[in-house]
């Protein structure tokens, strides 16, 4: 009971997505679906009138001669032909639906996505949740609308032939409906038992189609060949793709089994029917007319009963598939509740950091531990630790893309958590370790870092002047329309590098309160690197930043380092002062630092 109620409420959310998909191709396939519907019905009259017709002709007791015969075929003629046009009609706007929906899903599906905070990505119960979802949407939840139109078809027909058949004989009308529910329970067991594998097979599918994609992809290919891999990933692949479909199979095979087993059942009880109208004939009950048209009306409707099974168990899978995909929809978005207030723009004092605790879902330990730091309004902050230390998850919740799980991160004596969301994202900037090469002219690739001036040219150009790219640009074959990445036609390939002065670029073009750059100058050579970091120090001139680095040479030009350790703040101070404690940092920079000198050089390289 509980059951049929979810999906009664599924199918009330699914309506009123499908009218926004288009009202008006719904209405015109529920208007040709009903009148499809009663083709075979009119088809059934006319079959009856026109064997009767014949036979009074062919034995010479005709009235109307050929006339009425003639009439009777030409009614023939026009159903079987506007039986096509509306298949035509139905077919083309079914397409078009179809599409629509698809087109609709996708949007949905992305933008929601976006909406979902980080930490959605932190969890594989929700990557394999997100691959069912646009499996759901697009192949399955869109099916239950049509199916329930062919139904809806097969049921006024079937319930027609019943009436037929009770004008014979109500045994024949009971056997019919007897027809309907062995194979509705085969048909559900089916949908059930697919919808359990898909559940069961998602993380496996999930692994497969990952290394599939990883033996074609441009990301793979280098190690791919170093290594010599493909011959392991391949079999690996094999063996996970195979795996499911083992159990495809064998689900395939219980239900075929099952299937063959009611059609048996379903024959025979048609079988009886049939002998029993030609008893019935015989004994003068039925004329020849008749006869033929209730063999029509059996021989079709075990077709029709047939598809009216498979529709409700269609739709009991559909649903089950939509209902993933509201579930989805209907997902918590941001983190946590939302706030109201605005950024403070411009900020005045600056961020303070209390208590600050982040725990990763499922890891063993606290990422940060009981952080607490202040960052005045247009310092810029380095950020240093061991890998793992927690220095890009402290950069994440700084960035609001993490909430705390203990603590408060506030601005201006502002809470974060009372901050709309919207308003903390714009006035963020950030360049990441992993930044995004967009596969777009120039222009764009910069452009993105400030949405609404995407296409201003002579703030890009001033951008590029101020990020010290404007002349390596100005070299591109298109210039600042060069397509880069070679993924495309006419694109042109960049070394990490200067993919990397593009991201920072970018990072810059956007109006900020707060830069997070982790570790911006990992790939740039010392030359690049210096210059940057000097440009850095302009660009970041009264704005609020904080870089990662590993290469502590850079953090002479913080006005403040963090040093972090395990997930806590160790250390905290000035490049002079945390030299003079001679503790982490210290001991970390005379390491770096010793590679340069000469003791460095006779101890560890013995020259
Ligand atoms: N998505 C995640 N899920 C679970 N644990 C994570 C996740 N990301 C990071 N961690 C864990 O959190 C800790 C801090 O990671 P973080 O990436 O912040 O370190 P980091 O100091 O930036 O390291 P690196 O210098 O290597 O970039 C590590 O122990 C890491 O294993």
């Amino acid at each position: 009971m509980n059951e049929s109620f979810g999906k009664l409420r599924t199918f009330a959310l699914l309506i009123p997505i499908l009218w926004k998909i288009s009202g008006t191709a719904l209405v015109i396939l529920i208007a040709l679906t009903l009148a499809q519907a009663l083709i075979p019905i009119a088809q059934l009259a006319l079959t009856s009138r026109l064997v009767e017709e014949a036979a009074s002709l062919f034995q010479g007791n005709s009235d109307n001669g050929m006339r009425d015969v003639q009439l009777l075929v030409g009614l023939q003629l026009a159903l079987l032909l506007s039986g096509a046009v509306m298949g035509g009609v139905f077919k083309y706007t079914q397409q078009y639906f179809n599409q629509r929906a698809t087109l609709y899903f996708d949007e949905l599906l992305s933008t929601k996505v976006n909406r979902l905070p980080l930490s959605y990505f932190d969890n594989h119960l929700n990557y394999d949740r997100l691959q069912r979802t646009s499996f759901s949407m697009q192949l399955q939840g869109m099916g239950v609308i049509f199916t329930l139109l062919t139904m809806l078809q097969n049921m006024i027909t079937v319930v027609g032939f019943i009436v037929v058949l009770y004008q014979f004989h109500w045994l024949l009308s009971l056997g019919m409906l007897l027809l309907v529910l062995p194979m509705l329970w085969s048909y559900l067991y089916e949908s059930k038992a697919v919808f359990k594998l898909i559940i069961h097979q998602t993380p496996d599918e999930r692994m497969s189609s990952y290394i599939s994609n990883l033996l074609k992809s441009r990301e793979g290919a280098k190690e791919i060949r170093v290594f010599e891999l493909a011959s392991y990933l391949i079999a690996k692949w094999k063996q996970i793709a195979w795996r499911n479909v083992g159990r495809l199979l064998a689900v395939e095979r219980k239900t075929i089994a099952l299937t063959y087993g009611v059609q048996l059942l379903t024959l025979t009880l048609l079988s009886g029917m049939l002998l029993f109208a030609l008893h019935a004939g015989a004994n003068g009950g039925l004329v020849i007319g008749q006869y033929v048209a209730l063999a029509q009306a059996l021989f079709s409707s075990q077709a029709l009963v047939q598809g009216l099974a498979q529709g409700y168990s269609n739709i009991h899978q559909g649903l089950l598939h939509a209902n993933e995909m509201i579930l989805f929809v209907n997902l918590p978005e941001g983190n946590g509740e939302e706030g109201d207030q605005a950024f403070p723009s411009p900020m005045k004092q600056g961020i303070k950091v209390e208590h600050l605790s982040f725990h990763y879902d499922g890891a063993p330990g606290p990422a940060l531990d009981g952080i607490s730091f202040t960052i005045g309004a247009g310092e810029t902050i380095a950020i240093v630790g061991d890998n793992g230390a927690g220095k890009s998850t402290l950069a994440k919740c700084l960035l609001g893309l993490y909430a705390p799980n203990e603590g408060t991160i506030a601005v201006d004596g502002v809470d974060y958590a009372h901050l709309s969301s919207d308003s903390l994202r714009s006035r963020m900037s950030a360049i990441f370790q992993d930044f995004v090469q967009f596969p777009f002219p120039v222009w764009e690739n910069i452009g993105l870092g400030g949405i609404s001036e995407l296409g201003n040219r002579d703030k890009l150009q001033k951008s590029s002047e101020e990020a010290n790219t404007a002349s390596f640009i100005q070299k591109l074959p298109q210039g600042w329309d060069t397509v880069l990445g070679v993924q495309f036609d006419g694109g042109h390939e960049l070394s990490y590098g200067q993919w990397q002065r593009i991201a920072l670029n970018r990072a810059f073009y956007r109006e900020f309160e707060l830069i997070v750059l982790d570790e911006p100058t990992a790939s740039l050579d010392p030359m690049t690197e210096a210059s940057i970091f000097e440009n850095l120090m302009k660009l970041t001139s009264g704005k609020t930043s904080v870089f990662i680095t590993h290469r502590l040479g850079s953090c002479r030009f913080a006005d403040r380092i963090l040093v972090l350790k395990d997930g806590r703040l160790a250390e905290e101070g000035s490049h002079d002062e945390l030299m003079l404690r001679n503790g982490e940092y210290a001991a970390m920079f005379r390491k770096q630092a010793g590679w340069y000198t000469k003791e460095w050089e006779e101890q560890v390289l013995g020259v």
